[in-house]
């Protein structure tokens, strides 16, 4: 077996990217090594056809060299997590964490001063190849490493990267958090339509292929949102009604601007 990835945490997130990488076929079942002490989510990780251990101890000895080690645990133990991955940090193996809020210096106060190590901020749609990742890399991370990881990323959806590192809370609360904003709308507007009368089923029905409909229409026209947005509103028509509501004194934009902003503190908070 030669393990090119191994997974530290097959979670939410590191499951959602792991089955992107897979599903596409950017990496075989026999290059991944997965490492998650819940039995359940290994055997999930099991059934994708990567190899699997309940921790860092059950990782085969001898010439595994892995290329990467995605650190894809909480950030309240990445600390600890990443300390017992100490031994591959002799700069052959390259460190990708996705964790939130921790900072590039914290990985390499614990790793060395050889590793490379990549910050990426991915996003759960990233499990059907629609994901968002942005990353930021330390001055040990090879080009030719970086174009491994971007193609490796690409799996899994768009891939951006940051110079400066103090972005990456604001990528954080916007795109690492975001869909977490547009579902909680789904909710809402399939709430809405049910007291406006509709069955739930319809109400949910419209309220998906509403999201998904604008969002797709946003992504391949390419056309300004704002512009969509007028297409959509006749002057003294219905949508104008409902933007008086959400738009007035800015009530939305307000609301998700003050949602981004306490996300971004969160963020900065869980680096400390
Ligand atoms: N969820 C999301 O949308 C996003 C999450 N992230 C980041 O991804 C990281 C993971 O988040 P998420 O997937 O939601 O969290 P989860 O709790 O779903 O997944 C983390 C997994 O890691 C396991 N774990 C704990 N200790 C170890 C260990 N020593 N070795 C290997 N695995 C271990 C946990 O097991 P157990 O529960 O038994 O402790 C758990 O199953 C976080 O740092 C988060 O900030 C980033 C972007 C988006
Ligand atoms: O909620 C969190 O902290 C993680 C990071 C971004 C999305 N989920």
């Amino acid at each position: 077996m030669t393990v090119k990835v191994m997974l530290a945490g097959c979670g939410n997130m590191g499951y959602a990217m792991l089955s992107g990488w897979l599903k596409s076929g950017k990496l075989r079942p026999g290059e991944t090594f997965v490492i998650e002490p819940n039995a359940e989510l290994r055997a999930r990780a099991k059934a994708l056809g990567s190899e699997v251990g309940s921790d860092a101890g059950e990782i085969p000895t001898g010439a595994v060299v892995p290329t990467l080690i995605v650190l894809a645990v909480k950030p309240q133990v990445i600390r600890d997590v990443t300390a017992g991955y100490q031994r591959f940090g002799d700069g052959r193996t390259t460190f990708l964490s996705i964790a939130a809020g921790t900072a590039m210096a914290t990985f390499e106060e614990i790793l060395g001063e050889r590793a490379p190590i990549i910050r990426c901020m991915p996003n759960t749609p990233a499990s059907i190849g629609k994901g968002m990742m942005v990353t930021f890399a330390n001055e040990r991370v090879s080009d030719e490493t970086l174009a491994f990881v971007a193609d490796l990323l690409s799996a899994s959806g768009e891939v951006a990267s940051i110079n400066d590192e103090r972005l990456m809370d604001a990528v954080t609360a916007v795109s690492g958090s975001g869909p977490a904003y547009i579902f909680h709308f789904i909710e809402c507007l399939t709430a809405a339509a049910e007291s406006a009368g509709l069955p739930a089923e319809t109400a949910k029905l419209l309220a998906m292929q509403t999201v998904y409909g604008a969002a797709s229409l946003a992504a391949e026209s390419g056309e300004n949102p704002g512009v969509l947005r007028q297409q959509v509103t006749s002057p003294n028509g219905t949508t104008a009604a409902a933007l008086a509501v959400l738009m007035g004194e800015d009530r939305l934009k307000q609301l998700v601007t003050e949602a981004v902003e306490a996300a971004k503190l969160r963020s900065i908070e869980l680096g400390r």
